[in-house]
């Protein structure tokens, strides 16, 4: 059974005793929005992060998924990305073609990894090249309030300082509002050099998903979820994930979730 709360209409918070629960259900809404998306628009376009994320969705490459999904139909971006190379042990692309991309059939040429020969700015830049290529030929779909790209879905983890792709707390990148990809060189958590998606352009995704497990993270999950007023440091960043038009869910385990307020049991 899951625990679940619906904290405003379009926020969801989704609570699973057992990890394989929590991810059996994931694989089951990423396909359900996969199938709505192909439905929608003919393609789906998918940005992932790093961290445990990846091993969670390890469902989808299971049955009914590997067979059910329309595979072809993905589009694969990186939501941030450590600027090492691609078979570097830090590189969140390595991490998710072992983890789930080599295990199921996505176009090569769907795949969209940041060109790792350059530094972290270049980097960024042709990254933002490359999804404005992308919002043109619509596969990417294009906010109708903004001029931010329409990720289809953004998933995402976070850290127990609230920190979710590499947006860290007090850091000035959380003030970008003119880039799609910007780009620190001085992130917190080794390594220091990343690119990474802006505020603005996580919220005007269609739905945006958290994944958070672990009571490491029970505090900032708190913060971020509770309406918690002045308590609130005013840059958690996973606070600040509030899609303009989008779905938000958030799938916690028990120990993540051990210090939410309020939610409610449901079957
Ligand atoms: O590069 C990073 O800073 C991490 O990869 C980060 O983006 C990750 O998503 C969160 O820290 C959650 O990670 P876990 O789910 O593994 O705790």
């Amino acid at each position: 059974m899951a625990l679940s709360g619906a904290k405003e209409d379009a926020r969801e918070v989704r609570i699973y005793e057992y990890l394989d629960e929590l991810s059996a259900d994931l694989a089951d809404y990423i396909s359900e929005l996969s199938e709505a998306s192909v439905k929608e628009r003919g393609v789906f376009a998918i940005a992932l992060s790093g961290g445990s994320l990846i091993s969670l969705m390890r469902k989808l490459c299971e049955a009914p998924y590997s067979k059910t999904v329309d595979w072809a139909k993905w589009y694969i971006f990186w939501v941030d990305e450590r600027v090492v190379g691609k078979n570097h042990v830090d590189s969140n692309y390595k991490l998710a073609k072992d983890g789930f991309l080599s295990k199921v059939p996505i176009v090569p040429s769907h795949v969209h990894s940041i060109n790792d020969t350059v530094s972290a700015e270049k980097a960024a830049e042709d990254y933002e090249f490359v999804i404005r290529q992308l919002v043109r030929t619509r596969v990417i779909s294009v906010s109708d309030i903004s001029d931010c790209p329409k990720f289809d879905l953004i998933l995402l983890g976070m850290g127990p300082d609230g920190h979710i792709a590499s947006l860290f707390p007090d850091h000035y990148i959380l003030d970008e509002k003119a880039e799609w990809v910007t780009f620190i060189t001085d992130s917190p958590e080794p390594p220091p050099e990343r690119i990474t998606f802006t505020l603005p352009v996580i919220n005007s995704a269609s739905n945006v998903v958290v994944v958070v497990t672990g009571s490491s993270k029970a505090e900032a999950a708190h913060l971020a979820i509770d309406d918690v007023g002045p308590e609130c440091p005013l840059s958690s960043p996973a606070k600040m994930i509030q899609p303009t038009k989008g779905k938000l869910v958030w799938y916690l385990d028990k120990a993540a979730a051990s210090k939410l307020e309020g939610t409610k049991y449901s079957e």
